[in-house]
């Protein structure tokens, strides 16, 4: 039982009106693990977590919290799992400290509020009420809210949006702990270095589907792509060239061979992207030294989640 999901999303569907904004949607989320669901604005991924917190019901699919159904067995689960919320969710006027106080009497063996408030900074506005907290501060009184309950499962809706740095430090500690103690959560962020520091399972959701999901590693290496998408390398890697010099994509490829895509994402820049190693690397300067082209920088890297991510959901505003 306990090797089980903590969340188990088959096939969700979500309309408003005639509209679907979640759209068949696959989700497993596992115990001592941090999944990070990823998505432009207006992706699905409030909708879909809403659904898995009971919030709303599916028009379709199935969903599974702990085994249970959000909707019909939320008494039950309501103990068991930690909400963040992106509004807070918090009672406007009562103070920092009455609120965390009193969310925890709801629960049989709390986490002691004291050092909740210790981790995440609190005693500096524990007196303030909460309409006057500012954004970061209410996030963190929503998270320690989150979390006093001693929750198997937590659910953090852009956890560190709006946090200081040294605020969003604390709160990635914090998480990482819980997941060493083997709770699971589920977190949705815009912060791709926030996916990439926390995240064992990345879930990357575009018009309310999943259009990719592994591993950061798996993602970065193209490994990671939904079905239909087209499979990478665990060697690939990317030569990121700026030149001064009138050099094409096509001049580079039949030097390096048909396993490399030449490419050139803007003016004076060209990336050769493929298994690329040493000779590599010295095939493509030997040509521009042949040009006479001087080469102003050459990095080699992987693909960072962003690259992917932008490349999966494309550049256009939504
Ligand atoms: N109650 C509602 N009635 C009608 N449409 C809604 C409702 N709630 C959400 N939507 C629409 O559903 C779509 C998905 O919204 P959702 O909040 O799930 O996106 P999201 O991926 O969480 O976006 P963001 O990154 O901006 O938080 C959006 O187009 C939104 O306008």
């Amino acid at each position: 039982m306990h090797d089980s999901p903590a969340v188990e999303v088959r096939g969700l569907v979500k309309r408003y009106g005639a509209r679907p904004v979640v759209d068949g949607l696959d989700l497993v989320a596992r115990r001592g693990a941090v999944t990070a669901v990823l998505g432009p604005n207006g992706a699905g991924k409030t909708t879909t977590v809403e659904c898995c917190e009971g919030l709303r019901r599916p028009d379709s699919g199935t969903v599974r919290v702990l085994g249970l159904d959000p909707v019909t067995d939320g008494a039950a689960l309501r103990p068991r799992v930690g909400v963040m919320l992106q509004d807070g969710g918090l009672p406007t006027g009562a103070r920092a400290q009455d609120v965390l106080a009193h969310v925890s009497r709801m629960y049989a063996a709390p986490r002691s509020t004291a050092e909740l408030a210790e981790r995440l900074g609190l005693h500096a506005f524990a007196r303030t009420t909460v309409r006057r907290l500012s954004g970061g501060q209410r996030q963190r009184l929503a998270l320690a809210a989150a979390l006093v309950g001693r929750p198997e499962l937590v659910f953090l809706d852009e956890p560190s949006a709006g946090m200081d740095p040294q605020s969003r430090r604390a709160v990635w500690d914090l998480v990482r702990e819980l997941r060493d103690e083997g709770v699971a959560v589920v977190l949705t962020t815009h912060l791709m270095d926030e996916a990439e520091d926390l995240a064992d399972h990345v879930v990357v959701v575009d018009g309310g589907r999943v259009v990719a999901q592994g591993s950061v590693a798996e993602l970065t290496t193209g490994a990671g792509l939904a079905p239909g998408g087209s499979a990478g390398r665990a060697d690939e890697r990317t030569l990121v060239l700026r030149i001064a010099g009138p050099v094409q994509p096509a001049d580079l490829a039949g030097v390096v061979g048909g396993a490399f895509a030449v490419a050139s994402p803007a003016a004076g820049t060209l990336t050769v992207t493929g298994p690329v190693d040493p000779v590599a690397v010295a095939a493509v300067t030997a040509e521009l030294a042949r040009r006479d082209v001087l080469v102003g920088s050459l990095v080699v890297g992987r693909r960072t989640l962003e690259d992917v991510f932008l490349d999966l959901t494309g550049r256009s505003l939504r």
